[in-house]
């Protein structure tokens, strides 16, 4: 079975909804490795409208199993990456318009970029990961620029629409992990996973890790607030420094 990556971004997007100091991404990722994630994945968007320079930083000294920092293809990202050392980079496609991110990245039609900067990466010791669609082509291409991992969108199979589509969308995953574990890639998926469709993706045959954000942010919000009520009622009653932990 594969490992868990926790995406931690929208933490940090209640974080920048009010320009304040919490929730703190990093305290975030203490907590998900204590419970047990494998892996921390943060996105550093070029308009940082989530993750900020400061949270990869601190990340980077505090993430105790590994970093991915998921970025774009640019020569700001590259220099960052560079500068920082995350475990491994996850290269992704990226528009500022965009609510998420909407489709893979096309390794295809920027094949001499995307080479140049996974060889950046990698002569200072960083493994690559490509995002992209599970489409023959891109596969291919992602074997040709040398890249250790592909991480399959998993967004399409998320948003079927009904189970006839859903099973489509697994059956065309499925093919294209077996390409590229044939082809001698590693291969992690993610994008719009939730708890009641990780599963047969998570069966697929060597698939290594999954990258799951929103889905568990949105439940950690629901299962903690009861705690989080009493604990506002007891610092209300109580006029008392208050001992969150
Ligand atoms: C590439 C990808 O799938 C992740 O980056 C995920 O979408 C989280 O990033 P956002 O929360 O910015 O969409
Ligand atoms: N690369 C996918 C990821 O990190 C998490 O995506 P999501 O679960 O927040 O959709």
């Amino acid at each position: 079975m594969p490992t868990l990556g926790v995406n931690i971004d929208h933490i940090a997007t209640i974080r920048q909804a009010r320009r304040t100091v919490e929730p703190d991404p990093v305290a975030a990722a203490v907590l998900a490795e204590l419970a047990g994630a494998d892996g921390i994945t943060v996105h550093l968007r070029e308009d940082r409208r989530h993750i900020q320079d400061r949270d990869v930083l601190l990340l980077r000294q505090t993430v105790r199993s590994h970093l991915n920092l998921e970025m774009a293809a640019t020569d700001e990202m590259l220099g960052i990456a560079l500068n920082i050392k995350p475990d491994y980079v996850t290269l992704v496609p990226e528009k500022r318009e965009e609510v998420t991110t909407e489709g893979g990245l096309d390794i295809v039609g920027q094949i001499a970029r995307i080479g140049e900067i996974v060889d950046k990466l990698q002569s200072v010791g960083i493994p690559v990961s490509l995002f992209i669609d599970a489409q023959p082509a891109q596969i291919e291409a992602s074997v040709k620029v040398k890249a250790q991992f592909i991480e399959l969108h998993t967004g399409q199979y998320a948003e079927a629409k009904n189970e006839t589509n859903r099973q489509q969308e697994l059956a065309i995953l499925a093919k294209g992990c077996e390409q590229a574990i044939k082809a001698g890639l590693r291969v992690n998926a993610g994008h719009g996973l939730t708890y009641w469709n990780v599963y047969p993706v998570a069966a697929l045959p060597g698939m290594e890790e999954l990258n799951i954000g929103h889905t568990i942010i949105s439940r950690a919000a629901l299962v903690g607030i009861e705690r989080a009520v009493r604990e506002m009622k007891q610092a209300i009653t109580v006029n008392s420094n208050h001992n969150l932990d």
